[in-house]
């Protein structure tokens, strides 16, 4: 049986991004890709983007390992608005005024805005080289790579900036984020060949030099209200484009981000809400199917 069956959980969101957060480290116990698909199953699951999963720290100084899932199954190197509903629960039980979480991705800093309401996460150092991101081929500039879809002469989105925030990002500049069939575009985007570990595919409006729009379909998860790691590569994207500042104010369909790609070591800090929804048990039934 899956060491999930009978487990409690935490259902959150990080600006409407559906997040499940469970706490492991009382155990030794691991999960699986299937376990994390069990926990979404459409009858009697929760229904979420990014599992987050805690388990025992492996090194010192850190409250946790965490793991990432989306919710088929496949493993995230990183989850802003996850990392933020994680900080909630983990400030909730201590008085602490950072903590420091190890993810596959590296070592993350959180810290509690004064309201008590808002959290920050330091997302580390942006990625640009084509092999980090991954791409498949070679590109000397990733500020605008050749990648377009629909007909040749015409194409209905075209040139996208790409970034790694721990995970690979794709984001096409557009006039209006809304005038696209995302749900459509999303996933033959996201496994285009050009990505060898798929990526996370957002439209992106500059509003001005520190305000932009954007919406993102999400790499094993799909549609989203909102994606924390989309928005830094986008924020940082158009800053090497020179077309915002390095601090901007983000507009997603589920709520508003500040990020702050800071200028002194090229760290991106993202500020933003986590809620807490409901807390539970995880129903064994769940598990029954699950190897
Ligand atoms: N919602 C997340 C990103 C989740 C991971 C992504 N789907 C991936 O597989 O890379 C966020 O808030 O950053």
């Amino acid at each position: 049986m899956s060491a999930l069956a009978n487990h409690s959980f935490a259902k959150m969101n990080g600006i409407g991004n559906e997040i499940v957060v469970i706490d492991m480290r009382d155990t030794a116990a691991k999960i699986t890709p299937a376990d994390a698909r069990a926990v979404a199953a459409a009858e009697g699951g929760i229904a979420y983007d990014q599992l987050m999963v805690l388990t025992r720290p492996r090194l010192p100084g850190t409250e946790a390992f965490v793991s990432i899932y989306n919710n088929d199954g496949s493993e995230a190197g990183a989850c802003g608005n996850g990392m933020r509903c994680v900080a909630r629960q983990t400030f909730a039980g201590n008085d602490k005024t950072g903590l420091t979480f190890e993810t596959r991705a590296g070592l993350i800093n959180c810290w509690r805005g004064t309201d008590g309401e808002t959290f920050t996460v330091d997302m580390g150092v942006p990625k640009f080289g084509w092999q980090d991101i991954p791409l498949a081929e070679e590109f000397r500039d990733t500020r605008g790579i050749e990648l377009q879809i629909g007909p040749i002469d015409a194409p209905i989105l075209h040139t996208p900036s790409v970034a790694s925030m721990g995970n690979p990002h794709a984001i096409f500049w557009v006039d209006d984020i809304h005038a696209y069939d995302l749900e459509r575009f999303g996933p033959l985007l996201e496994n285009h060949p050009i990505f060898p570990e798929r990526a996370n595919i957002t439209l992106a409006h500059i509003v001005d030099r520190e305000h932009i729009v954007m919406r993102t379909w999400e790499r094993g998860a799909g549609l989203t209200k909102a994606c924390g790691t989309a928005a830094c590569a986008t924020a940082v994207s158009a800053a090497r484009l020179r077309r915002t500042e390095r601090k901007v104010h983000m507009t997603l369909p589920g709520g508003e981000l500040v990020i702050d790609w800071r200028e002194s070591d090229d760290h991106v800090l993202m500020t933003g809400g986590a809620t807490f929804e409901y807390e539970g048990t995880l129903d064994p039934a769940l598990f029954e199917a699950v190897a």
